[in-house]
């Protein structure tokens, strides 16, 4: 059984140079980004994730929301072990299958089959899996004959097809998806939202980071609000989008 459970997370970004203190000064009050604060040796840094507790039991579908720069890549970037928070405690258990970071494990000078043989094994598939999957992963990325040629070659939108396809073959355990990812032509996009529900169906837990209300209605039950790398509310969707909502759902974390 998945499950994903965190203590008080923080993530911190140090701010280096001279410029340091008087960016401090210019973007304490801003309306996006993180907060900015000290970290424990007196650096100036951004404060992505602050003090973040999160319960996520399997078969949740859970939105991410938040204004840009809350914080919702970097914890997805968490949840998936890319970054390691400095203080905290994390603990998700269940095969990560990280849909975002799209070009994440893929080599531009290697064949668009050989990026196929890299990606599965990044995520976990054995090579007897991947020698199973290619055929149809080739298919579905309708890249043809460019799947012999380094997908240096190929331009943003074919690097998209081909990740979007890789990562779906998985069987996900804990999904971890960025709205960014359903981004393409609008073929492949009505091709790719049929195969992304089939990918989430299987999934045992689904962490969606969106600002896309009727894509996170769709697929998503429950949500976190972030705010300047704080978690404001956690509760049903339709609440937590409601702004006024806040501080009434967020008694559900001490639950
Ligand atoms: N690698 C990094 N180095 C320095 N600061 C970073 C880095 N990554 C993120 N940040 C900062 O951390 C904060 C949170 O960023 P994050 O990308 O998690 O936000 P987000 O909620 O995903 O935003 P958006 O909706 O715009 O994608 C922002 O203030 C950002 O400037």
């Amino acid at each position: 059984m998945s499950s994903i459970r965190l203590d008080r997370v923080s993530v911190q970004f140090p701010l280096y140079g001279g410029s340091a203190r008087s960016l401090r000064n210019r973007i304490v009050s801003s309306a996006t980004g993180g907060r900015i604060g000290s970290d424990a040796r007196s650096r100036t840094c951004i404060e992505a994730l602050r003090d973040i507790d999160i319960r996520i039991a399997h078969g949740e579908r859970v939105a991410l929301v938040g204004h840009n720069g809350a914080g919702k890549t970097t914890l997805l970037r968490v949840l998936a072990g890319i970054y390691v928070p400095q203080a905290g405690r994390v603990a998700v258990s269940g095969k990560v299958a990280p849909l975002f970071d799209i070009g994440l494990g893929m080599d531009g000078e290697a064949s668009g089959y050989d990026n196929i043989r890299l990606r599965g094994l990044y995520l976990g598939l054995s090579r007897r899996e991947i020698e199973c999957r290619i055929d149809e992963i080739a298919a579905f990325s309708e890249l043809g004959g460019f799947l012999d040629m380094p997908i240096r070659t190929y331009s943003a939108g074919m690097q998209t097809r081909l990740s979007f396809a890789i990562c779906t073959s998985v069987d996900p355990e804990v999904l971890l998806l960025d709205e960014g990812i359903l981004a393409g032509d609008a073929a492949f996009m009505e091709k790719a939202q049929a195969r992304l529900a089939a990918f989430v169906a299987r999934a045992g837990i689904l962490v969606l980071a969106s600002h896309s209300d009727s894509l996170l209605a769709s697929l998503c039950s429950r949500a976190l609000r972030l705010e300047h790398g704080r978690l404001v509310a956690d509760g049903p969707l339709q609440q937590v989008l409601q702004p006024s909502a806040h501080p009434a759902v967020l008694g559900r974390l001490s639950a």
